[in-house]
């Protein structure tokens, strides 16, 4: 009988990851899926059963890296919260199995691997695709990977100016007084987005918050939030303009309303750019739209579950 899974929570989690060990597992996993080996990654596009109660759904994301020998799968409930509800947007615990014997190893909490590595896939995305000499960074909406992003980013990059944007005054003060760096308070949109050479999109909005005629040519967008096929984050405009980029071409084809509902095409993979098969095109506006794949996932939670056991001295 195999040993019971081991659980490993949310502060746990916090000390035994970090971004900087995160990007180079991460940008290995992109280039991995985007080789569509079945050998070195399964992951089918997420399963997304509605809470029509709630007005949420649970995305079931399961991952099979064969020659890594690491399979999980990710349970996310993700809801779309009205302005002033004090309940959560995105709720996430990932599960970690030996693809031998199929008994669960352990059991994680998905929050800080969720919000460390959507914002590590977004910096992997600016760090190909923005433009040379980036000064000025934007970020509309201030929840949990707004947070997140920031600290990515400014650990990552020097950027002379870091923008924010809030649709509430609390939410933007919230956002200040918990970060711990210089960041300016916009009181529109536009106003943090016009002349930014980096926008990351974060928001809960089903509607277009950034637009195609603010955007500075050249820079690069990270779209983040708008995860169903129905609802958007970004214009027609800017959809069209710009150069698109995804985590997964079938993903955006299927989820994603920004994608669908422009028309856009998806010119390539975070993956492709990553393995040399497909052109990073700084020299244009680019938007990288992000839903998030269960193998960012799987490859976070086998470097939790590693560090953890050399921690706690296992095996
Ligand atoms: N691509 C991925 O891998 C990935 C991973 C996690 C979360 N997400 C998505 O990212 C978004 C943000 O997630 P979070 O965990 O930070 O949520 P959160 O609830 O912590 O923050 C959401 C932010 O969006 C703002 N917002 C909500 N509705 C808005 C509207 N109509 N207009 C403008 N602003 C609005 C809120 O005020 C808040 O600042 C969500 O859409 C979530 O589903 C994507
Ligand atoms: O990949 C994820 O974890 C997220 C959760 C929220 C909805 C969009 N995708």
């Amino acid at each position: 009988m195999a040993a019971p899974p081991v659980v490993i929570w949310e502060r746990e989690v916090q000390q035994l990851l970090s971004p900087a060990d995160l990007i180079p597992r991460l940008e290995d996993a992109l280039g991995k899926f985007s080789r569509r080996d079945a050998a070195e990654v399964l992951q089918p596009v997420r399963t997304a059963v509605p809470l029509q109660k709630h007005g949420g759904f649970m995305g079931l994301m399961p991952t099979y890296m064969e020659k890594d020998g690491v399979l999980s799968t990710k349970f996310v409930c993700f809801y779309k919260r009205e302005e002033g509800s004090t309940l959560p947007a995105v709720q996430a615990t990932v599960v970690l199995l030996d693809p031998e014997y199929g008994n669960v190893k352990a059991v994680m909490d998905g929050e800080v691997i969720t919000a460390m590595r959507t914002a590590a896939v977004s910096a992997i995305s600016a760090k190909l695709l923005m433009p040379p000499q980036a000064e000025v960074l934007a970020i509309l909406g201030t929840g949990k990977q707004a947070l997140s992003h920031y600290r990515v980013f400014t650990e990552m990059f020097l950027f002379k100016e870091v923008r924010v944007w809030s649709r509430t005054k609390q939410g933007a003060a919230r956002f200040i007084r918990s970060i711990d760096g210089p960041v300016q308070g916009c009181s529109s949109a536009e106003e943090a987005v016009r002349g930014a050479d980096v926008i990351v999109t974060v928001t809960g909005s089903t509607q277009p918050v950034l637009f195609g005629q603010w955007v500075k040519a050249g820079a690069h967008v990270a779209a983040v939030g708008a995860c169903r096929p129905d609802w958007r984050e970004l214009d027609d405009v800017l959809m069209k303009e710009a150069v698109v980029y995804a985590d997964s071409r079938e993903g955006a084809m299927l989820e994603s309303g920004d994608v669908i509902l422009s028309g856009a095409e998806v010119f390539a993979e975070l993956g492709d750019v990553i393995n040399g098969t497909k052109a990073a095109h700084r020299e244009k506006t680019t938007v990288f739209k992000s839903l998030g794949m269960g193998v960012e996932d799987a490859v976070s939670a086998q470097l939790v579950f590693d560090r953890w056991k050399a921690k706690a001295g296992k095996f």
